[in-house]
């Protein structure tokens, strides 16, 4: 069922318009609830022509129209826009941060208020409805206000709570995770190529066998050591490709990545 409330979201950049889409698919807010605000003009026009939107003047215009403020810039820029609507924002207004690394209680410290905050860490595929999204609602909120952000995030993905303290982990693994795949994606693809086959074939190959693999684990709730085991032939060819993959260090890398992002996430609020 749509919402009464109006929606604004500051920074109108790539997540901004993941969840803009996802959330105008299902029908929980209607483009007329929905406000956007940014430095860059054009940015706005385009996700108004795309979404038909409202456009909001300035970060003080939007402030004065909606009940929801996700905060969608960057995290160095997050300290800057709420010292500018300290004065100005409503002690009934909730406000929802994506920004990596931006802690809950340094945005009340900012805003010098006890505004609802919910920090979020959503990842770009909410664009289609299958983001993966992690929340925290931080030290003080009302049990309603797990209620909203379920009821609203759950329209773009999967939702999970979990511990501020984790809010890094997570931004280092689902948050950044897409383009890891994506990385994967091309290079199963351009590994197909080099072995003959036609660029539009070990594509479409190498995207349904990930798909599959991913949908095998959900729906049939088993470990994926185990699922990997069905594929692997004794003295067979997977697993001479996973003999290679260990060997250089896949496994060991992913360790690597998740741990390098997670602490970045950690230095982008200036801790390590
Ligand atoms: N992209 C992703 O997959 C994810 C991103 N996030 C978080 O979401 C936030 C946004 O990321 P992303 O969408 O990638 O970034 P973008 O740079 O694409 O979007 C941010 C937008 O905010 C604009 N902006 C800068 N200053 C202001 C201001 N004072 N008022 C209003 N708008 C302003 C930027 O303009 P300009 O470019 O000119 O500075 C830009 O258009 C970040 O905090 C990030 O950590 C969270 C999860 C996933
Ligand atoms: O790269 C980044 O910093 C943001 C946060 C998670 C995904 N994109």
């Amino acid at each position: 069922m749509p919402s009464n409330k109006k929606i604004g979201f500051i920074g109108a950049g790539s997540m901004a318009e993941a969840l803009i889409k996802g959330i105008l698919n299902s029908g929980i807010f209607l483009p007329n609830q929905i406000y956007i605000s940014d430095i860059k003009a054009e940015r706005l026009d385009l996700l108004k022509d795309k979404y038909q939107v409202i456009i909001a003047k300035d970060n003080f215009e939007l402030l004065k129209n909606v009940d929801y403020i996700i905060m969608a810039v960057k995290p160095k820029v997050i300290p800057v826009v709420l010292k500018e609507l300290e004065e100005d924002i409503d002690q009934s207004q909730k406000i929802f941060s994506i920004a990596a690394g931006v802690t809950t209680k340094m945005i009340k410290e900012y805003l010098s208020s006890n505004n609802t905050v919910v920090r979020l860490m959503p990842n770009t595929p909410a664009l289609i409805g299958e983001g993966a999204i992690a929340y925290t609602v931080g030290s003080d909120f009302e049990a309603e206000d797990k209620e909203l952000v379920e009821e609203i995030f759950s329209s773009v993905g999967n939702v999970v709570e979990v511990e501020e303290d984790l809010m890094d982990a997570v931004t280092g693994l689902s948050g950044s995770g897409p383009a890891y795949i994506y990385l994967i994606i091309e290079a199963l693809a351009d590994a197909g190529v080099n072995v003959g086959l036609s660029r539009d074939n070990a594509l479409e190959l190498a995207l349904q066998t990930i798909i599959g693999s991913a949908k095998m684990v959900l729906e049939l709730e088993k470990h994926p050591a185990q699922l990997k085991d069905m594929v692997t032939s004794p003295g067979g060819t997977t697993i001479t490709g996973l003999k290679i993959l260990e060997e250089k260090g896949v496994r060991s890398a992913f360790y690597s990545a998740i741990e390098a992002a997670t602490l970045k996430s950690k230095e982008l609020r200036g801790e390590e």
